[in-house]
């Protein structure tokens, strides 16, 4: 008996044995194919019910009819609902104008403070959403509202470099407002932005001097340092605390001014009290002093450390005092915090989020220009040598629309919506999943250098969450599938005639050849010879496209099991258009070797072939 009959008379047996006790032979049920096993069990399982109901009514009809809930045939639907406020947040992060619109006018409070702390305007600085913003302060938002750090929307949109809406918040806010760390908005710009230039421009046109206001501050931890010493000659008390339980001690560590630090506590001041939020001088250390392993002011780790050794002596005097190597040496520690040195456990943790996202794009172009792939879990840095020359970089930064896939509305006209405002701002590239969109910017953007294609390495093939969407990713995500899976990986570029496939091919060629040898740079020019020959024989000026590709493409990577590296990325062509040889459609040019003959042949050449006047050939001349 074949196995499907076997399986059919199984079944057949049991739905016999089944309707008649409703007991099944375990073994049995469990020599079936799982689809067949469910279907059975769940059909035993509703005539179970059914019979359970059956047996119920009876019975009530016995005992004089007390009536049984039958079981619910439509369950209610229980709708989750978000508040007004909760829902304008979402809009304003997913850039759904309409909606923020219908919120407010629904009377969404402009005022309600956001969950990650500060106001719906820091939100729409973050998420560089001018158009919330404006309706925002036209409702009466108040643009100098500052959340628990003392930020304002002006410093966020600083740090983020929003350009749009710094140019929007000037209109109304006061730009000298400090924050917890004493800074203003322009301390968090960085130099050479466009933010930076209009902030600096902003304040000299009213007459701010940005040196010396600077300079004032770099003089802060000095004046402090000196009131302390005057303190400490006169005899003063080191520990007496204001109406909020704060003592100098809670301020020097928490501003990481480290030589006053360390004269209060020779001098005596009391390390232990607590404010009147049980913020003992240590916390506070730790809390602004403290970095993370990727920040390198190695010196802001100072105060905590000396504190603590302060601590464990105070504990066992015969502890070893505090070297004088690790003491404060004297006016170094910059006030003007740069993004990079700031203290992430001081800020929320969404601002900690957009500023580590922020580090990782927009270093200073120092630092940008001088990371190492090792940086990415130990990549053997194949362009070491060339990502020292300085390039210029433009990327934009993530942000929440890259995935069209994680909208909460995906209709066609939201999607075009969104296309259109990212195409609007050079974001070109787009993810809907895996799947990577392109709209042809027919214009040279700086986003292909070889510093970015360095950036988009990674030695595990995730996405990067601080890059936004781009063909180098694509190109190692492939890579890493490759490498995982140990076979090879084929690209689908599809879009119509002109629509950017082949210029992506080659992107997505030089990155891997980058990626896969140490001197895969240094192949370019090659690959542009490459590219120009190939090009030559399947190419031809169309109406759509001056350079349309006349063949079907297909680009894949091969795995190399012995080496555990990237074999070769093969272009396969098909379906050349050989029409094209003896007959022009409308308008258009044939193969661009002929026109590449006439005009880079000598007249000897030509003579030798019999193309004196090659463009006088009735399939060279424009059809
Ligand atoms: N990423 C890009 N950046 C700048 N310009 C681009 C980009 N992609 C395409 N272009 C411009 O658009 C032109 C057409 O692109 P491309 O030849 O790649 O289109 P295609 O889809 O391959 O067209 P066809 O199907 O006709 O071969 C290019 O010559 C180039 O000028």
């Amino acid at each position: 008996m074949s196995h499907y009959h076997f399986i059919k008379c199984c079944c057949f047996q049991l739905c016999n044995v089944f309707r008649q006790n409703m007991e099944i032979d375990q073994c049995l049920l469990e020599s079936l194919p799982i689809g067949q096993r469910q279907r059975l069990v769940r059909r035993m399982r509703c005539d179970q019910i059914r019979a359970y109901y059956e047996r119920e009514k009876a019975l009530q009809r016995q005992q004089g009819g007390i009536k049984v809930r039958a079981p619910p045939s439509h369950r209610k639907k229980h709708r989750v609902r978000f508040g007004l406020a909760d829902v304008m947040q979402d809009a304003i992060i997913h850039h759904d104008d309409k909606e923020v619109l219908r919120l407010l006018k629904e009377g969404a409070d402009p005022n309600t403070p956001i969950s990650s702390g500060g106001s719906l305007l820091h939100l729409c600085a973050r998420h560089d959403n001018v158009f919330a913003a404006e309706l925002l302060i036209e409702r009466g938002l108040n643009v100098n509202l500052q959340d628990e750090d003392l930020w304002t929307a002006l410093h966020v949109a600083c740090v983020c470099d929003h350009a749009d809406v710094v140019l929007l918040l000037l209109a109304g806010v006061n730009i000298l407002l400090q924050d917890i760390n004493g800074n203003i908005p322009l301390d968090y710009a960085f130099e050479g932005t466009e933010t930076s230039y209009i902030l600096r421009k902003y304040l000299e046109e009213n007459g701010v001097d940005v040196s010396s206001m600077h300079a004032m501050k770099t003089q802060r931890p000095s004046t402090m340092l000196s009131d302390v010493r005057q303190l400490v000659a006169t005899g003063g008390s080191l520990n007496q605390p204001n109406d909020e339980g704060v003592t100098l001690l809670h301020i020097a560590c928490a501003s990481g001014y480290r030589e006053v630090v360390s004269v209060l506590l020779d001098n005596g001041a009391d390390p232990h009290p607590a404010d009147n939020n049980f913020w003992t001088p240590l916390h506070l250390a730790a809390k602004y002093g403290q970095v993370t392993d990727s920040c390198t002011d190695i010196s802001d780790n100072f105060v905590k450390l000396n504190l603590s050794l302060w601590l464990q002596r105070l504990k066992d005097p015969s502890a070893p005092l505090p070297s004088t190597d690790q003491r404060y040496d004297g006016g170094s520690h910059d006030l003007n915090t740069p993004v990079k040195n700031l203290n992430p456990l001081g800020l929320s943790i969404s601002k900690r989020d957009s500023l580590l996202e922020k580090c990782a794009m927009f270093r200073e172009a120092g630092g940008a220009l001088s990371r190492q792939p090792s940086q990415d879990n130990g990549l053997d840095g194949p362009f070491s040598s060339g990502a020292s020359k300085l390039e210029q970089v433009k990327l934009m930064p993530p942000a929440p629309n890259d995935d069209l896939a994680s909208l909460s509305e995906l209709t066609d006209s939201s999607l075009l919506y969104e296309m259109q405002k990212r195409f609007g701002n050079d974001q070109i590239y787009t993810y809907i999943g895996h799947i990577l969109l392109l709209v042809n910017p027919n214009k040279e953007l700086p986003i292909y250098s070889t510093l970015v294609s360095q950036l988009y390495l990674s030695s595990t093939g995730r996405l990067c969450s601080s890059l936004p969407p781009h063909i180098f990713s694509s190109a190692e995500r492939a890579y890493h599938m490759m490498h995982q899976e140990r076979r090879p990986q084929c690209f689908i570029l599809s879009g119509e005639s002109g629509s950017g496939k082949t210029e992506a091919c080659k992107h997505i060629v030089r990155h891997l050849t980058a990626r896969s040898s140490p001197k895969g740079f240094m192949l370019e020019p090659r690959m542009k010879h490459v590219n120009c020959i190939l090009e030559a024989f399947g190419h031809a000026k169309t109406q759509r496209n001056s350079n349309s590709s006349r063949f079907v493409k297909l680009l894949t990577i091969q795995y190399c099991e012995k080496r555990r590296t990237l074999l070769r990325a093969r272009l396969y062509t098909y379906m050349l258009e050989k029409s094209r040889l003896v007959h022009l459609p409308p308008q258009q040019h044939n193969f661009r070797i002929f026109y590449l003959m006439a005009e880079g042949l000598s007249a000897e050449e030509k003579s030798a072939l019999y193309l004196n006047n090659v463009l006088a050939h009735r399939y060279v001349a424009v059809g």
